[in-house]
């Protein structure tokens, strides 16, 4: 591509020093710079990086795009300058891959809980009607079978344009994608043309980061304002009617709004909802009729998730009747409300719930076919929002017994981190463990046959931020081995 043809929509920018004829990369790391390269400088949380475009420099990078004069050897690098190299990236990025998002079929979700899920239902149904899908999100980027891992659950604006361009290139018509409210607040999706945009729910979670519940709500109404106005194009919005932010996101976009939910006349609805330990059934209300539906799914947060995902596809044309019959071979979601399979006489369960609502959710997913206790490890992380602690504790309670312990303990005492969670506890049957494989042992070792154990927080996470690395950690094996361990000598 012509650099020039670059910087075209830029009305007010200075050139300093000739511009290449041609460039092969854009980067926003200085340290993965290649040769022939556009380096954006970009002033982040941690750092400005207009501090590293000496290294781009060294490593090959023949223009650099900054918001100020830059001290540069012009036989090495041009320097353009703009008032906002974020923005300049935006443009930069969807020029140079081409506006990939257009070519595509793109859904986002977006919600406090429920995208991941939401998300994978997507792509499972599409492949199951024989559609090319890709997939991102919080456990990374998958298309065609092959997943790589990602740093955050919604990329940055650069990784999210190669990915889009990378699944034009490999004739995959859709891409599902989940929208975090940071995501949405950093402009990470600036650029993308969405079709489908989906709600999942809103409640307490970020508040380190955003000034205040209704701030966050707006934050991520963004995705639907982020619809456009150009109504000669097919769009639509997901909206889960039973939410509070229903009124309110269904007015920001002109365009038509496809509602789901359990407590209002909704588009799609469920009624004679059956929960089983490994499986639900209900019966499915849409536009297209009623069918009899079983998912490997638990709770009644997941019959909203299904609903959510079959709304999204059946604004795309997708059959419902078709959708329905997906379910019936499908795998549980990794890590959200899975049961183990093992032959003890516990029933084990790994969930990610991490905010207080989904705590909640899941407590009361396993109360329909529990027997006898409910034992309840639940963890949170270090230093993030410490505000949802107390309720998170607060509604952990709900369960026969709770074991606090820490998801990601990073670099905040541990002691603090679960002392603030047992601020909420609501009965004196718990324990604080802040070793969370100890946590685990503890949990088994009291667990008596025909208990269900549910260890949330982690979901299928590999590891543990430990200070400020990452450690081997599995809530799965580790609960597997201990089990083994205690019910098969
Ligand atoms: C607070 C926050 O959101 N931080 C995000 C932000 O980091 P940052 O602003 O600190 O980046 P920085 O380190 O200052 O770097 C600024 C620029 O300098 C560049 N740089 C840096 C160092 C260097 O030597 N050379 C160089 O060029 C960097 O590549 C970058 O372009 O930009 C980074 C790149 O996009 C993100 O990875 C990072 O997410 C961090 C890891 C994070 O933990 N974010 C969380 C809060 C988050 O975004 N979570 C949501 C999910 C929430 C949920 O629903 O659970 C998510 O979407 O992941
Ligand atoms: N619709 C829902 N309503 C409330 N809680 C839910 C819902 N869906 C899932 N959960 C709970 O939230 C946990 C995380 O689910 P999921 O990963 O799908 O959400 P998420 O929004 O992607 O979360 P994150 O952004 O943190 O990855 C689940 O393990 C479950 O406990």
């Amino acid at each position: 591509m012509q650099t020039s043809e670059l910087f075209s929509y830029f009305t007010i920018k200075t050139v300093i020093g000739e511009l290449p004829l041609e460039i092969d990369h854009i980067h926003v790391d200085s340290r993965e710079v290649q040769e022939n390269s556009i380096f954006i400088c970009t002033k982040g949380f941690t750092v400005d990086s207009h501090e590293f475009y000496h290294e781009a420099i060294d490593r090959g990078a023949t223009v650099i795009v900054s918001e100020k004069a830059l001290d540069v050897d012009e036989s090495k690098a041009a320097v353009v300058i703009v008032k906002d190299t974020y923005k300049a990236l935006a443009h930069i990025a969807n020029k140079f891959y081409d506006y990939p998002s257009s070519k595509l079929n793109i859904f986002g979700v977006t919600g406090t809980n429920g995208k991941t899920t939401v998300t994978t239902l997507i792509y499972r149904l599409l492949q199951h009607v024989n559609q090319k899908a890709a997939l991102t999100g919080t456990i990374g980027f998958e298309m065609n079978g092959t997943r790589m891992k990602s740093e955050n659950t919604t990329c940055d604006l650069l990784t999210n344009q190669k990915l889009l361009q990378e699944t034009v290139d490999r004739d995959i018509s859709n891409m599902v994608m989940e929208v975090s409210s940071h995501g949405l607040c950093q402009g990470r999706l600036w650029g993308i043309d969405f079709d489908v945009v989906t709600f999942t729910n809103l409640s307490q979670d970020h508040l380190d980061y955003h000034d205040s519940m209704e701030q966050y709500g707006y934050i991520k109404g963004l995705l639907f304002a982020q619809l456009g106005q150009d109504l000669k194009r097919e769009k639509y919005i997901v909206l889960n009617e039973d939410d509070p932010w229903f009124k309110t996101y269904s007015f920001w976009s002109p365009f038509e709004v496809i509602s789901y939910g359990l407590q209002t006349d909704a588009d799609f609805t469920a009624s004679n909802i059956q929960y089983k330990s490994d499986h639900t059934t209900f019966t499915l209300h849409s536009p297209e009729g009623e069918y009899d539906l079983k998912a490997p799914l638990l709770g009644e947060f997941n019959v909203y998730n299904i609903l959510a995902a079959m709304a999204s596809l059946f604004a795309k044309g997708i059959h419902v009747s078709e959708m329905v019959e997906a379910f019936i071979d499908m795998e549980p979601i990794n890590g959200r409300m899975e049961k183990l399979k093992l032959d003890v006489p516990v029933d084990l369960y790994v969930d990610y719930a991490h905010t207080s609502d989904a705590i909640e959710k899941s407590i009361q997913a396993i109360l329909p076919f529990k027997q006898k206790r409910l034992i309840f490890l639940v963890g949170t992380g270090g230093d993030r929002d410490p505000h949802k602690r107390p309720d998170m504790g607060k509604k952990a309670s709900a369960a026969d017994y709770v074991i606090l312990t820490i998801n990601d303990p990073r670099t905040e005492d541990p002691n603090k981190i679960v002392a603030d969670m047992e601020k909420g506890m609501l009965h004196e049957n718990y324990v604080t463990i802040t070793e969370r494989k100890a946590a685990i042992a503890h949990a088994i070792e009291i667990s008596e046959p025909g208990d269900i154990v549910v260890f949330a927080g982690k979901g299928q996470e590999d590891y543990q931020v430990v200070g400020t690395k990452k450690v081997p950690h599995s809530d799965f094996d580790l609960a597997r081995e201990f089990a083994e361990k205690k019910y098969k000598k």
